[in-house]
């Protein structure tokens, strides 16, 4: 029921259009009563052979209600589409917004074709609740009223008949085809997403499934799947069927009913004989507005099952909440501190981090190196606040860290990371992510700097090339070139480099590092790195091992000290090619 208001205040805002289109739902089926009715007086009449001036009116009338039915049909299926689509635009917005806050910490627990199919596949089945569940009760009550007021004036019975045959075929047949489904609806949109998800990793992860020999067990699941749904499909389509099939029986039998009632009124003389056929075909094609209805319980299961999945997701409780007012001020210089902080992915887990310490002024370096599960990555998580940190501290500017609210925290940092996600879109698109107001001129000397731009002129359409999927069409060094530009165009005074130059070759590694050295001058600087070449250049480096920092100093005090950073720096030395 919870789930039902909810999704009905949706759509308070559109609610006149939502009026307006079962209003006018209702005078089409009004207008095909008034049709089907006239058009049996008529034809009755006309087997009296009156004068031709005694029908004009009802000629008239047959016409009338025949253009009225179709212009009012196209009225109210424009009036209705065009609101449903609002609607459905601004859940889409609605939804977005509200995956913002959880982005990643919340959404790492859903598969991202799971996410997809929720703000594609779900949203687009909550159609059917605007359409399909709430217009067309309300449109048959009101042709339940019309017919009823307009049969007790020729005989009470008549309409106490015509109600029960109604309501039965309007409230007997969705139960009885919702019990038939055995919650279908809310099954078949499970399996879409179960499919959807399955189909989007397969595709993500093709190049694996591909190596690994595993192409025919993806067929074979996305198969099983297709079954899956292809049998609940069937079974609602047969329902449907079924359903349809008793609306027509009780449709008819209601007008065998009237035509058993009204025969022998008219024997008696109580009732026109004309009038018999105008009101069998009244009756039976008042129950246009019954048909709707057949499904819509299973509409309505299906409808609650998507709309549960949505608001499952924006319930959730963002990771990080800004909880200052006053944090859009600018903080005082860029020193970092941070101070015994601990911290844990979930309540009960090992920490991650475990009492670190960090005292990084404006404008200096460091490292943080470290064995595989150090928890470094964890840190740069917390310095951009993707999670909060459970105790000690951190300081930014003489501030703490949830003084600052995530936008402007985020604005202050410019992260260069292994995985840097290029768009599908031309390269200047994707350094404008950067600074959307950049000139061209701010654009070229980025990525002058970035040392890429002489590769972007050859290149024969420039800046305007596309980099394909995930940027695939560039070279790895390439990819990390723009990313050095795109932090050189957001010009944050902060800036933190994980993993920039791992997978890359050696050589443009090191290359690369003149680009890094560039980055650097005059930023509050952290690098995060397994490659223990060029470290030299850092005022310190911290050796981090199971969360907590074993050992500080420059690289040449750490090479004199018999340590974690020795081992690793031999390793290191001993995996190099031997030219280098
Ligand atoms: N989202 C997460 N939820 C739960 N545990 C996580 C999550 N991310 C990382 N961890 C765990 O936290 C620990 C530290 O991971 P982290 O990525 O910070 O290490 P790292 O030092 O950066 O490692 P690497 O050098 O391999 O990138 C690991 O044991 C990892 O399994």
């Amino acid at each position: 029921m919870r789930t039902f208001l909810r999704l009905s205040g949706l759509i308070l805002p559109y609610w006149p259009s939502m009026l307006l289109a079962v209003m006018l739902g209702f005078l089409t089926v009004a207008s095909n009563i008034g049709l089907m009715g006239l058009s049996a007086y008529l034809i009755a009449s006309a087997a009296l052979h009156p004068p031709v001036l005694d029908l004009m009116t009802a000629i008239v009338g047959v016409r009338f209600f025949g253009i009225c039915r179709a212009v009012l049909r196209y009225l109210e299926r424009y009036v209705s589409h065009d609101a449903t689509f609002r609607v459905l635009g601004q859940i889409r917005v609605w939804f977005f917004a509200g995956l913002e806050p959880l982005a990643p910490a919340r959404l790492l627990n859903y598969r991202s074709g799971d996410l997809l199919s929720r703000i594609v596949a779900d949203v687009e089945t909550l159609k059917n609740f605007y359409l399909r569940v709430l217009a067309p009760p309300l449109v048959a009550l009101l042709v339940l009223l019309l017919m009823v007021f307009f049969l007790v004036r020729y005989e009470v019975k008549l309409g106490i008949l015509f109600m029960l045959f109604f309501l039965g075929a309007g409230i007997g047949v969705p139960l009885l085809v919702k019990g038939a489904g055995r919650n279908a609806g809310r099954r078949l949109v499970e399996v879409k997403s179960r499919l959807n998800a399955h189909l989007v990793d397969g595709i993500q992860g093709m190049t694996e499934i591909i190596a690994f020999g595993q192409v025919k067990t993806l067929c074979g699941q996305a198969g099983g799947l297709s079954q899956e749904l292809l049998a609940l499909q069937r079974r609602v389509a047969g329902i449907s069927g079924l359903s349809s099939a008793l609306t027509g029986l009780l449709m008819n039998l209601a007008m065998w009913s009237v035509l058993v009632l009204t025969i022998p009124l008219v024997a008696a003389g109580k009732l026109k004989g004309i009038d018999l056929a105008m009101l069998a075909l009244a009756v039976l094609s008042s129950f246009e507005a019954i048909l709707p209805l057949a499904v819509s319980l299973h509409y309505l299961d299906e409808s609650l099952a998507a709309a549960r999945r949505l608001f499952h997701i924006i319930e959730a409780k963002p990771a990080v909440l800004d909880s200052a007012p006053t944090s859009g001020e600018k903080p005082q210089n860029y020193d970092l501190q941070v101070k015994g902080l601990r911290f844990r992915y979930n309540g009960l887990g090992p920490w991650v981090l475990d009492g670190l310490d960090l005292r990084l002024p404006e404008g200096g370096r460091a490292a943080l190196v470290g064995p595989s599960g150090a928890g470094k990555s964890t840190l740069v998580h917390l310095l951009l606040r993707f999670w909060d940190y459970q105790e000690g501290s951190i300081c930014l500017g003489g501030r703490m860290l949830n003084d600052y609210t995530q936008e402007h925290l985020r604005s202050l940092v410019g992260v260069v990371s292994q995985r840097t996600h290029l768009f599908n879109a031309t390269i200047r698109e994707n350094l404008l992510l950067a600074k959307p107001e950049a000139s061209e001129e701010e654009l070229r000397q980025a990525a002058r700097r970035a040392r890429i731009h002489s590769f972007i002129q050859s290149l024969p359409q420039g800046y305007d090339t596309y980099v394909g999927e995930g940027g695939f069409k560039l070279s790895g060094g390439q990819r990390q070139r723009l990313a050095i530009a795109r932090v050189l165009l957001k010009n944050a005074p902060i800036l933190i480099l994980d993993e920039a130059a791992s997978g890359l070759d050696p050589l443009t590694g090191q290359a690369l590092m003149g680009e890094i050295d560039e980055l650097m001058e005059g930023r509050t600087t952290l690098i995060i790195t397994h490659n223990l070449r060029g470290l030299e250049r850092m005022d310190q480096i911290l050796v981090l091992d199971r969360g907590r920092v074993v050992q500080q100093g420059k690289e040449e005090m750490l090479l004199k000290q018999e340590g974690l950073y020795r081992q690793l720096w031999q390793i290191s030395q001993d995996a190099l090619p031997a030219s280098s």
